[in-house]
C-alpha cells in the first residue's frame, strides 16, 4: 500500500517548507505540483486573484467549501487580520488529515477551523456549532455540482449579509454551468469574472466573484 498524492504533497511540505512560514508552504506546494505531481489546488496564478480579493475585503469570518490539501486554506488564512476565523469544510477524512498537517506546518491553527463532514449537513449548523452570525467571504472549491445547492443553502440559513463576497473556483474548467447561470442572472448578486488559467497549465479557467446584495 503506497502513499497517496496528498500524502506525498504533505511530505514535500514537511521536508522543504519552513515551519510557521505560510509563504514557503505555498511555494513548496506550487513547486511540487508544477514539477512533480499535478494536484487540483487553486495554484499561484488564480491564487494571486484570491489573495487580492481577500486582502481588499479583510474578512472577519470566512468559509471555504472543499479543503482538499489545505493550499487555499493557507493562502486565505495567512491574510486574515488577528481575531478573524476561517472555517473550512472537508468531508474526506484522508484529505482532512493531510490538510490539518499542512495548516499546522504553516502555523495557522489559530486562524483556521477545519470541520470534517459534508457541507450540506454542516452549513445549517454553522450558527449553533461555531457561533457564526454571517460570513464576510466564501470560497467555493468543492464538487462543482454542489456550488449552486450550497449557495442556496447559505442564503436560506441566513449566513450571507449585504456585501458578502462569494468567490468560486473553476467556473470554466471543469466548469460550474448551473451555478454561473443562477448567480449571473440573479438580481440578488453582482458578479464579475476573473479570467485566468487552470492551475499549473495554459488551459483557460477563471474565478467568479459575486457580491450578495441582500
Ligand atoms: C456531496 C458533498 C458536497 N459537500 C462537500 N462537503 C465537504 N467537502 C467536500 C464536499 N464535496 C467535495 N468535498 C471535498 O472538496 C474537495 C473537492 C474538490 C473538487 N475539485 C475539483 O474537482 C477540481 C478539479 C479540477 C480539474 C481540472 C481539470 C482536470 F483535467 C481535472 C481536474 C481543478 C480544480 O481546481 C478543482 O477544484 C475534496 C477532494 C472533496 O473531498
Ligand atoms: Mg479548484
Amino acid at each position: 500500500t503506497g502513499s497517496t498524492r496528498p500524502q506525498r504533497l504533505l511530505r514535500a511540505v514537511q521536508k522543504k517548507a519552513t515551519q510557521g512560514d505560510p509563504q514557503s508552504v505555498i511555494a513548496t506546494i506550487d513547486h511540487f505540483c508544477r514539477h512533480s505531481e499535478w494536484a487540483m489546488n487553486v495554484g499561484d496564478e488564480k491564487g494571486s486573484i484570491l489573495d487580492s480579493v481577500v486582502t481588499e475585503l479583510n474578512p472577519s469570518s470566512a468559509l471555504e467549501l472543499g479543503t482538499y490539501c489545505g493550499y487555499s486554506t493557507v493562502r486565505i488564512a495567512r491574510l486574515l487580520p488577528p481575531g478573524s476565523k476561517l472555517i473550512t469544510l472537508e468531508f474526506n477524512p484522508a484529505y482532512a488529515a493531510v490538510a490539518r498537517q499542512v495548516i499546522a506546518w504553516a502555523g495557522l491553527n489559530d486562524k483556521v477551523q477545519l470541520v470534517e463532514g459534508p457541507s450540506g449537513d454542516l452549513i445549517p449548523q454553522m450558527k449553533e456549532l461555531f457561533g457564526v452570525q454571517t460570513f464576510d467571504f466564501v470560497f467555493l472549491d468543492h464538487w462543482k455540482d454542489r456550488y449552486l445547492p450550497d449557495t442556496k443553502l447559505l442564503e436560506e440559513c441566513g449566513l450571507l449579509r449585504k456585501g458578502t463576497v462569494l468567490l468560486a473556483d473553476n467556473v470554466i474548467c471543469p466548469g460550474t454551468p448551473e451555478y454561473l447561470e443562477y448567480i449571473r442572472n440573479s438580481s440578488r448578486y453582482e458578479s464579475r469574472y476573473f479570467k485566468s488559467h487552470l492551475e499549473y497549465t495554459k488551459v483557460e479557467d477563471g474565478l467568479e466573484k459575486s457580491v450578495f446584495l441582500g
